[in-house]
């Protein structure tokens, strides 16, 4: 085993400094800083200060940090409401990983846009502390990751590519591109209870608890605004758990039936009381007015303007529009002349992001400062609108329940124009997450929200708002797959190879304990794990065990290596077995219908179907035609809706890749909606979906090593980059412009056009030119993107030197190896 040590408290640093991790010194360790910042530079306070305008800590954030279960690098979970600053003390934590102990950290997100928005916010302090930030999201991220040895990395990733990430490290002995992995962070750990992802995130949680038991000491940090049961969380993870009820800013909650609205409290037993607070004044409305905005929202709305700003939560993606209509029409035209200037730059920005087109309904009402937002519009949109409210130039955002879970955007008032999220009745923490976005710390002293509902729901919503936090229960137990994917992957890693080992490890997930805990008779882990190994052995996932040592067939281990279900993993390699003798190779037709995911399904018209199945050209002929998708299938397809001779999965496939091949062939993106009857955030879904998967058919190629495919990662390579981007349209200029966390097609094509046209040209950039030459950039974000590109171009340099040192020592000891056998030279 490595050289570990358990590192309790930051005052023992000196001795620190004798007994490093795996040969790195703390060379960046400041001692003269000591106790400044918990233990860190006091540089990393002004860097706080700097970019996130953060000057002192709040009370509960110093108890927190100060934890001793965070001296002695126990496992800790905290939670507070939304807004409560707990991303703070996770940063702390991690920093003082990454720049005192130089060891790496896993961050794991929820979701795309949160791993965006933070590796975004962490470059400048990378660049500072001299850190690596990682993103791995979708196709982007090495699997597995770069040997990074100069410095520590932190890998920003969701929850799907953290999975992967984990295994690597448990494969690598405990190290992530050749640095020990110390510390692993989940933010909104209550995910834990959601279907698939939470039980993904289980079952990455088990094996790293099991690895540290055994191996090595990696301290778990999770947070989470919501969860009923902290304290069975915390007996899974092995975690001091650490609650506070602090928000910054008041929150005034208020519902609202017919004209009145009612301020709501609860008593110190728990029970609701409601108070009038006002009627709402209709004499603002004409009569047309009125009819356009029976509930008042734009009158809600009208309430907090000039200076505040307002989330409004809509049921459905298309009541987002309408609301959004409504809004602009009745909130006065007083808001027009305001940020005039800004709010044409967002408007520019808007048409170059979207191909020199911007949604006629965003055009109107972004001159009136409301927006929609929902997963409608492409993530770039989402994005300029985002920036824009952060920024004071929109006051309102009308939007689906998923903004409050996915972006963090403060608002003064929040409005939730029904108790209804689609046509279920709202979860409560749902609902708590959307009134945690109410009040703006530093900016507002209070917030407030409004809930709308009807006579009939009355009961229901006392339920809602009387009931106590939502308890996590673990998803494991339907989601077989995934126990699956356990079973398999902590056999490939190496980490248990016997039976018994794998029930010692299945008696150690939430499912099992939580299952004992409430005495749920037949779920014993030995019977869990007997079959599951007995159906996993029925598909061949297993060699034949040698003195009853598990052992994984290749294309088992290449599926985990690739992070695939085993069965879909066995599916795609007959299909590539199949594609790989007759591979269509005039367009990249064939390979992107390789790249769709098996489970993706969009729905398109019928209509649409037959127009476009009707209309193919030649190669998209060609691979209907090897596809067995022949005229009979179009004509039941007509009958019937579905097809009947060719499965499903193929038919679906088929079509994704025709959408994405027009896409390639430069068709802009208002085109491609069109012709298919589908929103372009759906198509934009899709192209993340497909580069994440075939980034995974990349990894499965690359560890399968079988000859009849090894021309497969190399096809894949190509394609890659562009679907990672998500324009493939787009020269290859723009690329590497496109890497960077804040800059999408519209961004690259100004830059580009402003003459920043490399990295290096926006590393060298000046954060107040750029802003005067991109359209609707702000100052954070422009900092940002610099820190960002420099970092990116130290990161490369720092890998090319690694490699020519590596080279180098190599070379040496083959010619010093020479020079032993040879008599002359
Ligand atoms: N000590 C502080 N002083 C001032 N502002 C702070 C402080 N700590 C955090 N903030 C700011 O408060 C806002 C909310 O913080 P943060 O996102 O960490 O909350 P959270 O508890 O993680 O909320 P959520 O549950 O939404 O993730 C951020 O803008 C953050 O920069």
């Amino acid at each position: 085993m490595k050289n570990i040590s358990v590192i309790s408290d930051v005052s023992n640093r000196k001795r620190q400094l004798e007994t490093t991790f795996d040969g790195n010194s703390l060379k960046r360790l400041h001692v003269d800083d000591e106790s400044e910042f918990f233990g860190l530079p006091h540089k990393v306070k002004h860097l706080f200060k700097k970019h996130k305008r953060i000057t002192q800590l709040y009370d509960w954030q110093i108890e927190c940090l100060n934890l001793e279960a965070i001296k002695r690098r126990k496992n800790l979970i905290y939670a507070l409401p939304t807004s409560g600053g707990k991303t703070l003390v996770a940063e702390i934590l991690m920093l003082k990983e990454l720049i005192v102990y130089e060891r790496n950290v896993i961050f794991i997100l929820p979701y795309v846009a949160l791993v965006q928005e933070k590796v975004q916010s962490l470059c400048p302090f990378g660049l500072n502390l001299e850190f690596n930030v990682e993103e791995y999201v979708g196709g982007k991220g090495k699997h597995p990751p770069l040997h990074r040895k100069r410095k520590s990395s932190i890998y920003v990733c969701t929850l799907e590519r953290g999975a992967g990430l984990v295994d690597c490290m448990l494969a690598d002995n405990g190290q992530l591109g050749g640095r020990t992995v110390g510390m692993i962070v989940v933010d909104e750990l209550h995910l834990l209870g959601e279907q698939k992802r939470g039980a993904l995130l289980e079952v990455t949680l088990t094996k790293v608890l099991d690895f540290k038991q055994s191996k090595q000491n990696i301290q778990i940090i999770g947070m989470s605004a919501t969860i009923g049961n902290m304290q069975e969380i915390g007996e899974f993870l092995n975690a001091h758990v650490y609650t506070r009820d602090f928000r910054p800013v008041k929150l005034t909650e208020t519902i609202k039936l017919n004209e009145q609205i009612f301020v709501i409290n609860k008593d110190v037993d728990g029970s609701l009381k409601s108070k009038l607070d006002r009627k709402l004044n209709f004499d603002a409305y004409s009569t047309d007015m009125k009819l356009l905005d029976p509930s008042g929202i734009g009158l809600l709305v009208r309430e907090i303007l000039p200076d505040g700003s307002c989330l409004i939560f809509c049921p459905t993606k298309s009541s987002c529009q309408s609301i959004a209509k409504i809004i602009y029409k009745t909130i006065g035209c007083e808001e027009t002349q305001v940020k005039l200037k800004q709010k044409e730059d967002l408007y520019k920005a808007l048409k170059e992001e979207g191909d020199g087109k911007v949604c006629p309904l965003l055009s109107r009402s972004i001159l009136f400062g409301v927006a929609y937002h929902n997963s409608g519009l492409t993530n770039a949109e989402r994005k300029l609108i985002e920036e824009a409210f952060l920024e004071g130039i929109l006051k309102c955002i009308c939007c689906t329940s998923t903004l409050a879970a996915g972006v963090n955007l403060p608002a003064q008032r929040v409005i939730i124009t029904s108790p209804y999220v689609g046509r279920d009745f709202i979860k409560q923490s749902t609902y708590r997450q959307m009134v945690g976005r109410a009040g703006r710390a530093g900016l507002t002293d209070n917030g407030d929200s409004v809930l709308l509902f009807q006579d009939n729901d009355k009961e229901k919503i006392k339920i809602l708002l009387e009931s106590g936090v939502e308890h996590i229960d673990s998803c494991l137990g339907t989601e077989e797959s995934v126990v699956y994917s356990m079973i398999l992957s902590s056999v490939s890693t190496g980490c248990t190879s016997s039976q018994q080992q794998l029930v010692d490890l299945m008696k150690r997930t939430l499912y099992i304990q939580q299952a004992e805990k409430r005495n749920v008779e037949c779920t014993v882990a030995s019977d869990l794990v007997e079959s599951c190994l007995d159906k996993l052995k029925s598909i061949n996932a297993f060699e034949k065990p040698i003195e009853d040592k598990l052992k994984l067939t290749s294309i088992a281990k290449a599926a985990v290596a690739a992070n695939l279900d085993i069965l879909e993993a066995q599916k795609l390699y007959t299909e590539l077995l199949e594609a790989s003798s007759a591979l269509i190779l005039t367009n990249k037709l064939h390979l992107l219908y390789l790249a769709v995911p098996y489970t993706e399904c969009v729905t398109i018209e019928r209509q649409n179907v037959l127009d476009i199945m009707t209309n193919l050209q030649g190669d998209q002929q060609a691979l209907a035609n090897r596809l067995g998708l022949n005229e009979l299938c179009i004509s039941q397809f007509f009958s019937y809706g579905k097809i009947k001779n060719v499965s499903e999965n193929i038919w679906n496939k088929f079509l994704m890749s025709l959408i994405l091949n027009d896409l390639w062939n430069k068709e802009s993106i208002w085109t491609v909606s069109k012709t298919f009857n589908l929103p372009r955030g759906t198509i934009h879904s899709l192209l993340s979906r497909t580069a994440s998967h075939a980034s995974s058919i990349l990894r499965f190629t690359e560890a399968l090593k079988d000859k009849r495919l090894d021309h497969f990662p190399m096809l894949f390579q190509n394609i890659i980059p562009k679907l990672n981007i998500g324009i493939l349209g787009s020269s290859s200029d723009l690329e590497s412009l496109m890497s960077l966390p804040s800059v999408r097609f519209g961004r690259a094509t100004q830059l580009y056009k402003a003459g920043y046209k490399t990295l290096n040209d926006v590393a060298k950039a000046n954060k107040k030119e750029l802003c005067n030459v991109i359209n609707h950039l702000p100052l954070k974000v422009s900092r940002e993107m610099i820190a960002s590109a420099k970092l990116m171009l130290l990161s490369e340099a720092e890998a090319l030197e690694e490699l020519a040192e590596s080279l180098r020592a190599d070379l040496n000891k083959s010619m010093s190896k020479n020079k032993e056998n040879s008599l002359w030279f």
